[in-house]
């Protein structure tokens, strides 16, 4: 049996070889297609995914969010962990230092962060080069992933570090396509657009589901901008996952003034250097930033709120949220709260369970048996 990885190439050599015009157009869909059914399985552990499949690392999730430090060898991963956090990793200047996944805990403004340092990842990582299928599988269960490159190296790896990371269906900075795809037990194939897209129309739709054996199916593509990798990212939505990404230069210390202004230009894009001690409170504070976290202070009957130990909640969370992280049944004997802040219409405002709370809210909650 040809093996998952050797299938692979082909398809990738057969895609490079085929040149991109009108007439082609379908058969490069349906390559990526199978390329997509390729790599998720190549992800499921068991026969024909040999030692690359498998779980990450055994670190049990804590805290209000995770974040992970990826990048290639000896990069600074580390070194930040160190400085940012009481856990020390190993440093030094060779690739491969850190050979597991090392948790250390990021304090900010009331909130506990875990940091995950990781082991560096190759060209190669998403088909079990190296620890790359544990670090990439790491990488998927955190809130935010720091993509720690070398201010030093080429622009290239930064690239490099993005396929690999799309090769195992993570999307950076990128919210799940705007298509609706229902998969039903009858009625054949029916599919409609919002606004025709200009690079996806209806044959490519109807012969990738052909592909992948969706006989029966209603789509609607909401999204003019929509392209045939969307659609299968649509199809794939069990496989993706869409996390934020900051891109991080450390050792910005041995680079041209000129070319780092250049690399601080980047969208989401911060230096650093770890070694000068230079910029490391602006990356904590964009993490915090992107991690869009809410801080909400609790106050009881006659005394102040606790500004000194926040409650943390997602964005887009409620009262009902708040009440859940405070107690599994305080909302049953929930009466009504009231709030002060920036989600609070006057001060302070009554509300209900799915009032939504923004950052730095003051909360007081009044509970009790109704009569
Ligand atoms: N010039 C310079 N060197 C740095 C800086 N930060 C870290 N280093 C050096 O870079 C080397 C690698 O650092 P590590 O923290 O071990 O890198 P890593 O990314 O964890 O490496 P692996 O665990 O091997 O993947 C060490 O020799 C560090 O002293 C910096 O800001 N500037
Ligand atoms: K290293
Ligand atoms: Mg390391």
């Amino acid at each position: 049996m040809v093996n998952i990885t050797e299938k692979i190439k082909e398809i990738e050599a057969e895609m490079a070889r085929t040149q991109k015009n009108k007439a082609t157009e379908y058969h490069l869909g349906l390559l990526k297609g199978k390329l997509a059914r390729l790599r998720a399985q190549l992800l499921e552990p068991g026969p024909g995914a040999g030692s690359a499949g498998g779980p990450g690392f055994d670190v049990q999730k804590s805290g209000d969010a995770r974040i992970a430090l990826v990048g290639f060898p000896s990069v600074g991963k580390s070194t930040f962990l160190s400085k940012v956090t009481k856990t020390k990793s190993e440093v030094a200047a060779y690739s491969f230092t850190t050979l597991t996944a090392i948790p250390g805990v990021l304090e900010y403004g009331g909130a506990e962060i875990q940091l995950l340092d990781l082991p560096g990842i190759i060209e190669g990582a998403s088909e079990g080069k190296g620890r790359g299928r544990q670090v990439i599988s790491a990488a998927k269960t955190s809130d935010l992933i720091l993509m720690v490159l070398d201010a030093t190296k080429k622009a290239e790896q930064r690239t490099l570090l993005e396929a690999e990371l799309e090769a195992v269906g993570i999307r950076l900075n990128r919210e799940p396509p705007n298509i609706y795809l229902k998969v039903k037990k009858a009625g054949g194939v029916k599919i409609n657009f919002a606004q025709p897209p200009r690079s996806l129309d209806e044959k490519m739709i109807a012969s990738i589901l052909r592909d992948y054996k969706l006989l029966n199916c209603e789509v609607l593509v909401r999204d003019e901008n929509a392209t045939v990798d969307d659609f299968i990212d649509v199809i794939m939505k069990d496989h993706r996952k869409y996390i934020k990404c900051l891109y991080v230069y450390n050792k910005i210390d041995a680079v041209s003034l000129d070319f780092l202004d250049q690399l601080a230009r980047e969208p989401q894009t911060v230096v650093m250097s770890c070694e000068l001690d230079l910029g490391i409170p602006d990356v904590v504070e964009r993490c915090w930033k992107e991690l869009n976290l809410v801080r909400i202070y609790t106050k009881r009957k006659g005394t102040d709120p606790t500004f000194h130990e926040a409650l943390i909640v997602r964005s887009n969370s409620t009262i009902e949220d708040v009440c859940d992280r405070i107690h599994r049944t305080l909302k049953e004997t929930f009466k009504y709260a009231l709030v002060w802040g920036a989600s609070a219409r006057h001060i302070p405002q009554r509300v209900g369970l799915s009032h939504m709370v923004a950052d730095e809210d003051v909360v007081y909650i009044v509970s009790g048996y109704k009569a």
